[in-house]
């Protein structure tokens, strides 16, 4: 089953030192894989933990190879929890179908 993790989560496990990321609504536990990042580390240190805006412009905009896309599964560990206009959480399972 997908987890589904609320931003609160993302931010507190940024704030115990570890470097969660989000692009297009999913985590991606990247602390172990960010040293050998070749763009570096500090690009994902300074988006990890963020919501607005979160790692995804910033993923695409890059132009990373199909590589890249590739190897970011290896990081998903679930899915963010969707959220109304007034950033409550709404506890629900999101609808992406994804494999873990
Ligand atoms: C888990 C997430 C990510 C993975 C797996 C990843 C992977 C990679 C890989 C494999 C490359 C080598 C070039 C390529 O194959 O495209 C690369 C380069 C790079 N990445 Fe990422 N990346 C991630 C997230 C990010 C994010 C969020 C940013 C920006 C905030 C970023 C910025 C860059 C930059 C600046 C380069 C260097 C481009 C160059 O000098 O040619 N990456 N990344």
């Amino acid at each position: 089953m997908t987890e589904v993790i609320p931003l609160e989560q993302v931010q507190l496990r940024n704030k115990e030192g570890q470097t969660w990321i989000i692009i297009d609504r999913l985590v991606y536990n990247v602390t172990e894989f960010k040293a050998e990042h070749p763009g570096g580390a500090q690009v994902l240190l300074d988006i990890a933990g963020k919501s607005m805006p979160d790692a995804t412009q910033a993923f695409h905009d890059i132009g990373h190879s199909g590589d890249a896309k590739e190897l970011l599964k290896k990081f998903l560990i679930g899915v963010l929890e969707e959220q109304d206009s007034e950033t409550r959480p709404i506890r629900r399972r999101a609808k992406a179908c994804i494999l873990l």
